[in-house]
């Protein structure tokens, strides 16, 4: 089923995560015991497999994204593994406009994943939506490896660079990056 979503999110000229940030989200969830889960960026449910492998039985995830198509994808790749319609909450939309409406405190996972423009606001929203013990992972956040290039000064690559920077130096978060893929980083909320 995640090779069919990989094959759809390249017809679809969409991103998905690499099959090593895949396996580290799906261990981090099973970790975590992760009830309660968001996604930004639904893509055409790469990710969101991988997380409910890891997640127990009873866990949700809820997954935002602009586009429709990609929704559309993702519900069939959800149903294609035989993923009950409750364990997934896809809500169509910009993440700006829907995470607010999101709870405190009330998660265990956030992946970040659409719109590096977006990162820095994500990243908040995300971190207010942790629990203590939670975990924000940030997909693509070596941003084709031209992060760590100080050379590199491009308008994406400068924002994804600082939203590292500000996650580094946030008491709040406990951040590691990991080279998997396009670069993961991932910071646990104190
Ligand atoms: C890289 S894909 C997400 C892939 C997914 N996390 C996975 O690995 O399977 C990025 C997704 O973000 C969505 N996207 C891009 N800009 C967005 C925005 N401003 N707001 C919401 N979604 C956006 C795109 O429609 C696309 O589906």
């Amino acid at each position: 089923m995640l090779l069919r979503a990989r094959e759809r999110a390249a017809e679809l000229g969409c991103a998905a995560v690499a099959p090593g940030t895949g396996a580290v989200l799906r261990v981090v969830a099973a970790a975590l015991g992760a009830r309660a889960v968001v996604e930004v960026g639904t893509g055409t449910g790469v990710a969101a497999l991988w997380m409910l492998q890891g997640m127990p039985a009873d866990g949700v995830l809820t997954t935002i994204d602009v586009e429709l198509e990609h929704q559309r994808a993702a519900k069939r790749a959800f149903a294609e593994a035989g993923v009950a319609p409750a364990r997934t909450r896809t809500i169509p939309g910009r993440p700006a406009d829907v995470l607010p409406r999101l709870t405190d405190g009330a998660y265990d996972l956030v992946l970040v994943g659409a719109d590096p423009h977006a990162y820095p606001e994500y990243v908040q929203e995300a971190v207010r939506l942790l629990r203590p013990g939670g975990v924000l992972a940030v997909d693509g956040a070596m941003h084709r490896g031209r992060v760590p290039d100080p050379a590199r000064r491009d308008e994406v690559t400068t924002v994804v660079r600082e939203v590292g920077r500000a996650l580094r130096s946030d008491e709040r978060l406990l951040p590691a990056m990991l080279p998997s893929g396009d670069g993961l980083l991932l910071a646990v909320r104190r």
